[in-house]
């Protein structure tokens, strides 16, 4: 249905109008293949097994993720092969290995990539940049696009709850005029509380912003300048830990997620909505600059570049562990595991 965003009108699908039965329907004879099993490869392909799909999951042999996997209910030889195998299986292909990593394995997605399947994508990186990831699909294939946009852990997590994140969905090529009704099927079948649609480019370009900007980067930045400004004037680590980073994910965070900003300021003392005003434009043009150098850097494909390759290299995972690890190790983020450790519900 149309829906109005503010002024502008939007294509979504909602589960009212596409529920799980018809999603069913449109997929019965279908062989869903989730290649890889990392992050969004277990919510989806777990969301659908449950949802009632006929799944299968490709995964390396003797990867941990493979006994993930298994520990997980997929069965070796039934519902989990090795990653070839179920390429050929598949007549829907669930391309969720990391962006990176589907380079590698694209050679051998494509051999499996018959006339009448489909190749599906949580991410339009792949086939966007394809100048620099070589993934050109054939002709006589869908190719089609789901992105939940949240972590696959809480794609999962929400299902279980009987709540649903949001995906975009977007089609890049409809070889077999099935692809609406198989790329709405799926999002609907992976869990999506509703849909919005979108393009590969968009969605690339709007994603790697996001999670660079106010997602991660940007608010990590902020906390750490926050922090750092409080330590340097006397704060304990507790109460700069709990003034930048506690305060706002328990309380002020879920009440901006229930009713909107406007909501969480009215919620606080007029002292602070006084001074919240007051500053929001300061920092609001403060970073504008730093968030369009992110935006050129996006659209130039540098970001691309760059994730491709250090994700590229075989020894990626060990290094952003140890970036990981200094994060964790700094004294904001000490700071935070012993407030949380603090909190009522976990002790
Ligand atoms: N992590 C998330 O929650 C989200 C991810 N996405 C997209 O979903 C897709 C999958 O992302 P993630 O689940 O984060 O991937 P991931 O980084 O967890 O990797 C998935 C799997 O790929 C395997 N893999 C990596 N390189 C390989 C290679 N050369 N050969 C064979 N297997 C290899 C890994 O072992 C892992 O099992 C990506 O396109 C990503 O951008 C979209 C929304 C959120
Ligand atoms: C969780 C998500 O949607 C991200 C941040 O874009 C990603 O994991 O790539
Ligand atoms: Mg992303
Ligand atoms: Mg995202």
């Amino acid at each position: 249905m149309k829906l109005k965003f503010g002024s502008v009108e939007e294509n979504v699908v909602t589960r009212e109008e596409f529920p799980l039965e018809k999603a069913r329907e449109v997929l019965k004879n279908e062989v869903i293949a989730v290649l890889g099993y990392g992050v969004q490869g277990p919510g989806q392909a777990l969301n659908l097994k449950d949802n009632g799909f006929n799944v299968i999951v490709g995964q390396r042999k003797g990867s941990k993720t493979w006994d993930k996997a298994v520990s997980d209910g997929w069965v070796p030889g039934e519902t989990l092969f090795e990653l070839e195998e179920a390429c050929e299986r598949g007549t829907i292909l669930q391309f969720l290995l990391s962006d990176a990593g589907q380079i590698a394995l694209w050679p051998t997605v494509k051999k499996h990539l018959t006339p009448g399947k489909a190749l599906y994508f949580s991410h339009g990186f792949g086939v966007t940049y394809k100048e620099k990831t070589g993934i050109v699909p054939p002709a006589d294939v869908d190719v089609i696009l789901v992105a939940p946009k949240g972590s696959g852990t809480s794609l999962r997590r929400m299902f279980v709850e009987g709540r649903g994140l949001n995906s975009s969905y977007a089609i890049y090529q409809d070889a077999t005029g099935k692809a609406k009704d198989r790329v709405v099927a799926l999002g609907i079948g992976v869990g999506s509380g509703y849909l919005f649609e979108t393009d590969f480019y968009r969605e690339v370009t709007s994603d790697l912003t996001g999670e660079r900007g106010t997602l991660m980067g940007a608010i990590q930045g902020i906390f750490a300048a926050q922090y750092e400004v409080l330590r340097a004037n006397g704060h304990t680590p507790s109460e700069a830990f709990n003034e930048t980073v506690e305060e706002l994910t328990q309380s002020l965070m879920p009440l901006v997620a229930e009713n909107g900003m406007d909501w969480m300021y009215a919620n606080c003392s007029t002292t602070a909505q006084r001074g919240a005003l007051d500053w929001w434009k300061p920092f609001r043009d403060a970073t504008k600059p730093v968030f369009e150098a992110l935006y050129d850097s996006v659209k130039t494909g540098k970001e691309a570049q760059k994730s491709i390759d250090s994700n590229s290299k075989s020894d990626y995972r060990e290094k952003l562990e140890e970036e990981l690890k200094e994060l964790r190790e700094s004294e904001m983020w000490q700071a935070g595991a012993v407030v949380r450790q603090l909190r009522p519900e976990n002790n």
